[in-house]
């Protein structure tokens, strides 16, 4: 169709391993200069191994990657690879602790001679200004909400002169206004002549945003065609494979029925100050409650309190009639509380520890100084967690960062649920899993209820929350709505948008 154009980036035939772990096997993959193309596929299909080859963060074990035809720098050329593409990741690359003109300007190898600070804030200054980015150079990065942040980092991509910008699921700690913001920023850059590989398992964001898509799938390359010519079903059938079709059933909700007994959480005129006020709802053993927020809602940093991670300003918080200590995460685990936390890579797991000791760590601290896990028990609880979440690892043993993120993700779920909790709290349960593996964890949730516990969900995925027996919706620090079950969507997102007053 029509006639060959040289590609802006391409992979062919590529391959890597690690280990006895085949990532990507003979894989290519060709972007045509000025397209949004999206790359989708099941946890652990390669995309991640992908896109490392192509920005130069490993190297491949056989074929080759090339930029607009010719072959790509060396790994150790740093500069080279800057200025042909860059990465948009859901962790920063950013430098917090310097402002944001240090962060667009320092440590390049083309600059030589003395800084001139004012000179520096002045072409910040200029870049941002010149891709529409509403940021202050001076203001310090670690300061910067995750949409700024992503947009410096693309800014600062393309003052390299890259012309070809990588988005890993840049979607994934973004409102909904946030990603809004985020697309007409694609649009218009690629307006501008800029080309972008896109991964989100959002589908709907790939028909929005992308021109053609490619799916992978268990380390091969499926298919890649226009995303009108792909719809939905044929699109989830490449990701998933013909033997697939029979998990389906995996999302059906079991029966469960609220037990007697004091609240699983009881939260009473829960204050802190600068994030919610006077908070007060409680869950019953056996139900599912979520609560509905923009990122500026409170909702993140109440769940974080109830963990033990943040210390309220006032109030109390009880697990199964018990008052929990406030300010920490031991005491909450003991009390009973699983904890899935917003970000996995801060505060998820230690990487360096097998898939085992990550999905069990929480387990002898529930029951207590004496409490010792054997060896044995300790695996039969991660096999229990590969079996029941559908975890893709070569081993119990294999260290975490061996695992891919969606993967790491339910790790993450499987340590929440190890403790036997009486209380759930996640954050954005399902976030960076692929739409099957989301049923999966949604099931994990309603089998723990059905099995006595109370789980609170939040997050501001609306699939999250249909399960839930009802949804209290957070407004600028406040709850403002309850919703039971059968709410329609367009009622959910204007509360938690503040566009209605149900009160
Ligand atoms: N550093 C590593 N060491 C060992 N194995 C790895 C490493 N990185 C990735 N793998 C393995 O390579 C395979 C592909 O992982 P990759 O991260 O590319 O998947 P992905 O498609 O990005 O998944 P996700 O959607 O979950 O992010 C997985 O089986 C993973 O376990």
């Amino acid at each position: 169709m029509g006639e060959p154009v040289t590609p802006i980036a391409q992979a062919r035939g590529v391959t890597k391993r690690f280990g006895t772990t085949v990532a990507l096997d003979d894989v290519s993959l060709s972007i045509v200069p000025g397209e949004t193309h999206a790359l989708v596929g099941r946890n652990g299909a390669g995309k991640s191994t992908l896109v490392s080859l192509l920005t130069g963060l490993t190297g491949a074990d056989s074929g080759t990657v090339l930029f607009n035809g010719e072959a790509a720098p060396a790994i150790s050329d740093r500069d080279g690879w800057r200025q042909r593409v860059a990465c948009v990741y859901q962790h920063s690359t950013i430098i917090k602790t310097l402002s944001v003109a240090e962060n667009l300007f320092l440590n390049r190898q083309s600059e030589r001679g003395p800084i001139s600070w004012p000179g520096l804030r002045r072409r910040a200054a200029e870049l941002l200004e010149s891709y529409e980015v509403d940021v202050n150079p001076e203001q310090l990065a670690g300061d910067l909400t995750v949409e700024q942040r992503q947009m410096v980092e693309v800014a600062r991509a393309l003052s390299h002169g890259a012309r070809f910008v990588v988005m890993d699921e840049p979607t994934a700690q973004l409102d909904a206004g946030g990603i809004a913001r985020l697309f007409r920023k694609v649009r218009a850059l690629q307006e501008r002549g800029v080309t972008f590989c896109y991964i989100s398992h959002h589908l709907e964001e790939i028909y929005q945003l992308c021109q053609r898509v490619t799916v992978l799938r268990d380390a091969r390359h499926i298919i890649t065609a226009p995303v009108d010519e792909l719809d939905t079903d044929a699109l989830v059938a490449a990701m998933t494979g013909p033997e697939a079709a029979a998990s389906h059933l995996l999302g059906e909700t079991s029966s469960r029925t609220r037990k007697s007994g004091p609240p699983a959480l009881a939260v009473r005129e829960l204050t802190l100050a600068g994030s919610y006020e006077s908070v007060s709802f409680s869950v019953a053993p056996g139900e599912i409650v979520g609560v509905a927020g923009s990122a500026s809602s409170g909702a993140v940093a109440l769940a974080e309190t109830l963990a033990g991670m943040r210390s309220p300003t006032s109030g109390v918080v009880e697990a199964a009639g018990q008052r929990v200590r406030a300010g920490s995460v031991p005491d909450a685990l003991k009390a009973g509380i699983g904890f899935v936390p917003q970000d996995r890579r801060a505060t998820g797991f230690v990487p360096e520890l097998s898939m085992a000791e990550n999905a069990t760590m929480t387990v002898p601290r529930r029951l207590g100084r004496a409490g010792f896990l054997s060896p044995r028990r300790k695996a039969a609880l991660a096999n229990e967690a590969v079996r029941t979440l559908d975890i893709k690892t070569p081993s119990i043993t294999t260290p975490l960062y061996g695992l891919s993120g969606g993967n790491q993700q339910k790790v993450v779920m499987a340590r929440a649920l190890a403790s036997e909790p009486c209380a759930l709290v996640l954050i954005g349960p399902t976030a960076g899993v692929d739409i099957r593996a989301k049923e999966t964890l949604l099931a994990a949730i309603d089998a723990a209820a059905a099995a006595g516990a109370g789980a609170l969900i939040v997050s501001d995925e609306l699939d999250d929350l249909r399960g839930c027996d009802r949804v209290l919706v957070m407004f600028a620090g406040r709850l403002t709505a309850e919703q039971s079950k059968g709410w329609q969507d367009a009622d959910l997102v204007a509360g938690m948008e503040g566009t209605r007053d149900d009160r």
